[in-house]
């Protein structure tokens, strides 16, 4: 291969964790006919490897794998399938200097940042690897003479996860290791744009002892690989995270075989400001909610309102603290923000603070001459923005924040829910009646009062209206990947009681 994968194989203390092949039935694999598509380094778009586009009978293939590896895997009493597991998580606790170098190259984030989404990924899968041991079933008082009634819970079979590029591995552990602890095989697509991470991964369970076809990695153009994934019915489960406009499509494409559905979609997610909140504690937490990860973050704090009594304070301490924040190569050390995934979503970003601008909203910062490549944007905050605005509706998944100052609870209420998702919102006040009168009335799947910081594995993780079904992590997350079997056990004669 090229001479820059080299180079990042030999950044690597163990560079088999570099792979540049698909993951399929035990074998790393490459495409049958030779297709490839580079990865690049969104810092400096440099390629840093090559990876296989699988032919759709390659994809099946991983099915077929999966269908015969399900066989022993779901036989396993769930104690052994949590050893492995934890074998699992102990090799990427081990590796995570690694994992966290291969993520900055291919994602871009900090490398400090990296490290923490090593060890949250790897937090899912020692989660999972006891929750296995706890999927109950129920005993029911029987309402019919001489009969025992009662549940079983059952992997619900092969399990498919696409994933999304902003959380390159803990997007992966959140679904996968969920899925291997209630006893199913997984096919795993990754993000085009960051592979490697999932590639890592994969070597990783392979040493860990998980036996081949349990854990797929598939590679290819991905509207054709979803499409075969959502049509073969052998898959009885997808999970997806990644954008509200492709988890329409795959809602669509998934009603054919009538799969169990997990949609983790997008966000956008209101931050709101009472009147009583120190301006300069609330604007500081306001910018951590919004500018990690460079804003691509389906929990990015997007919609800011701040109480009318305040917001002049918090804007200006919003400013200060926002022009605080460096701008740069993930690699080098003391970076807040490293660069965009791509150039497309720079011009997304610019045409979204256009629009806002256009329409009547103040520009703070955002001085996109001192961007330090192609793929940075400089952050920018706007004031006076309203929901004819694009910063408004849509999800920026950028480092664009705009604020808004509202009266009433009531209006902030209003303006929180005036959108389609339903993710997460973030509630700033040490007033408790305030509190729960937001906490109740928001439209959202998660609230966070008085912390940036709300997720772990035991929450349970998900969004409301179109930012998805269904949630993972907490003690509900294996439920996605098992079915609940009901017997009655009829004709006991007088031992059945209840
Ligand atoms: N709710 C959550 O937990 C959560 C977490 C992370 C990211 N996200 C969301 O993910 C989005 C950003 O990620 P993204 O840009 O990778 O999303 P995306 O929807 O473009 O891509 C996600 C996955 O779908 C695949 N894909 C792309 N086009 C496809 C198509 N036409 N058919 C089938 N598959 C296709 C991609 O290759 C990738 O694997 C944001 O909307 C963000 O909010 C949500
Ligand atoms: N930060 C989120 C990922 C969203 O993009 C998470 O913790 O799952």
């Amino acid at each position: 291969m090229t001479t820059l994968s080299t180079t990042l194989a030999k950044r690597l203390e163990d560079p088999r964790l570099f792979r540049q092949y698909a993951y399929v039935d035990g074998k790393w694999t490459h495409g049958n006919d030779g297709r490839e598509e580079a990865v690049h380094d969104p810092a400096t778009n440099e390629a840093l490897g090559h990876i296989p586009l699988l032919e759709d009978a390659q994809i099946t293939a991983a099915v077929d794998a999966a269908e015969v590896a399900f066989v022993h895997w779901r036989a396993l009493r769930a104690d052994e399938r949590c050893e492995r597991l934890l074998a699992w998580y102990d090799l990427i606790q081990a590796n995570r200097e690694d994992l966290a170098t291969i993520m900055t190259l291919e994602q871009g984030k900090p490398l400090p940042d990296a490290r923490g989404e090593v060890e949250y990924g790897a937090s899912f899968v020692r989660w999972f690897a006891e929750e296995g041991k706890r999927t109950y079933g129920e005993t029911i008082p029987s309402h019919i003479p001489n009969a025992s009634l009662g549940t079983i819970k059952e992997p619900v079979g092969i399990a498919a996860m696409i994933t999304p590029w902003n959380f390159p591995l803990a997007m992966i552990t959140r679904k996968a290791a969920a899925a291997l602890a209630a006893g199913c095989p997984v096919i795993v697509k990754p993000a085009n744009e960051t592979p490697f991470s999932a590639l890592a991964l994969a070597e990783l369970a392979e040493r860990a002892g998980i036996p081949a076809g349990v854990f797929n990695v598939v590679l290819g153009e991905p509207a054709a690989v979803s499409k075969i994934l959502c049509a073969e019915p052998r898959i009885r489960a997808l999970s997806f995270t990644g954008s509200t406009r492709v988890g329409r499509l795959l809602i669509e494409q998934s009603a054919h075989t009538v799969k169990r559905l997990s949609l983790e979609l997008g966000g956008n997610a209101p931050f709101i400001v009472g009147p009583d909140m120190d301006p300069k504690e609330a604007a500081y937490a306001a910018v951590a909610a919004k500018f990690q990860t460079a804003g691509q973050d389906c929990l990015a704090a997007n919609r800011i309102l701040v109480h009318e009594s305040i917001h002049d304070e918090f804007v200006e301490q919003f400013s200060e603290r926002m022009a605080a924040l460096t701008v740069g190569n993930g690699l080098q050390g003391e970076i807040d923000l490293g660069p965009l995934i791509h150039r497309q979503a720079v011009e997304k970003a610019a045409a979204i603070v256009d629009d806002a601008v256009s329409k009547g909203a103040t520009m703070i910062g955002g001085d996109q001459s001192q961007a330090p490549g192609d793929n940075y944007f400089m952050p920018v905050l706007l004031t006076g923005v309203t929901p004819q605005m694009k910063v408004w509706r849509e999800e920026n998944f950028a480092p664009v924040a705009g604020v808004t100052a509202y009266r009433t609870d009531d209006e902030a209420i209003e303006m929180a829910n005036d959108t389609e998702y339903g993710l997460a919102a973030y509630i700033y006040t040490h007033d408790i009646r305030r509190i729960w009168k937001l906490l109740r009335a928001l439209e959202y799947g998660m609230v966070s009062v008085n912390s940036v910081k709300m997720t772990g594995p035991p929450v349970p993780f998900g969004g409301v209206k179109q930012s998805g079904l269904g949630r993972e992590g907490g003690a509900t997350g294996i439920d996605e990947y098992l079915e609940t079997k009901y017997y009655c056990l009829g004709a006991l004669g007088s031992v059945s009681g209840s």
